[in-house]
């Protein structure tokens, strides 16, 4: 498979190394420095783009993949609320998108354990409900895109709660709070916390590394490359949620 990476930076780089070792080709590598001089020759060489870069430039990139019919791999956070429109252009443009806020198989089984736990614990009003998160001091996003995806899975099953809020010390009654903390380099570490009275219940996952999000973002690339429309990783690892 050929790939274009859009975004050299941490992911990019962890992508590249993940990607050769599978047997694949880079056959373009897009950075801010080079973004503007990039042709659409160029961007047509690949067969999959893997887009990690900035929430501001992000929805450019993916328009450019759109335009050239390039299915893109979609890694970037902190660009939902262009949603609606991305997914606009790209039914326009008949493109192939594939979209996760965490490309980790492991964040993927712990979203399923977070769904099915909102679910039970909705039967149990004592118990109040929150969100952390941990990352690098380099990141611009926050909340993360996968304590977003978090807090929206727990609002589904808990109409006492009517949004989430980032906890910056002053929650009010009917907001879930989401807490995030920006520690070193930290990869990437995110809980979810039901407190009562006279106990906690709480489930955690911390990524060692990047390289579970690069794995899993190849495989997406993997199973786009020569589709349309639109994807996440429930098409690509098919867990089912039970009550
Ligand atoms: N979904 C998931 O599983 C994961 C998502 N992420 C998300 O991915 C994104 C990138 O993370 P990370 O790699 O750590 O960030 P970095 O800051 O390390 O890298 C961002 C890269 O984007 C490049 N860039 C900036 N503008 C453009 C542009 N117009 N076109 C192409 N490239 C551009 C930068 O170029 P330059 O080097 O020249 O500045 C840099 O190489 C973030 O939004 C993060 O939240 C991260 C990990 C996992
Ligand atoms: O910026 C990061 O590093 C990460 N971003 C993603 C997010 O916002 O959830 C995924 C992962 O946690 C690392």
């Amino acid at each position: 498979m050929k790939i274009a990476l859009l975004g050299y930076g941490k992911m990019g780089k962890a992508i590249e190394r993940l990607a050769r070792a599978r047997g694949h080709e880079v056959v373009l590598i897009v950075d801010e420095n080079n973004r503007a001089t990039c042709t659409d020759d160029q961007l047509k060489q690949a067969d999959v783009a893997i887009e990690f870069t900035t929430p501001v430039v992000a929805v450019d990139n993916y328009n450019w993949c759109f335009r050239n019919h390039v299915p893109v791999v979609s890694g970037t956070t902190g660009w939902l609320e262009r949603w609606d429109e991305v997914m606009m252009s790209r039914e326009q443009l008949g493109g192939g998108f594939f979209y996760a806020s965490n490309y980790s198989i492991g964040v993927n089984i712990f979203f399923h354990l977070n769904r099915w736990l909102a679910r039970t614990m909705a039967r149990f009003a004592d118990y109040k409900v929150s969100v952390e998160e941990t990352h690098h001091i380099h990141k611009l996003d926050a909340p993360s895109g996968t304590a977003l995806t978090l807090a929206k899975d727990i609002l589904k099953e808990h109409p006492e709660y009517t949004s989430w809020v980032l906890d910056e010390g002053k929650v009010e009654a009917g907001e879930l709070p989401v807490k995030a903390k920006r520690e070193g380099e930290v990869p990437g570490i995110h809980s979810v916390t039901y407190k009562s009275g006279v106990d906690e219940i709480q489930i955690y996952h911390s990524a060692y590394s990047r390289d579970g999000f690069a794995q899993g973002a190849v495989m997406a690339a993997e199973f786009l490359m020569g589709k349309k429309g639109m994807f996440g990783m429930e098409d690509l690892i098919k867990i089912k949620d039970e009550n």
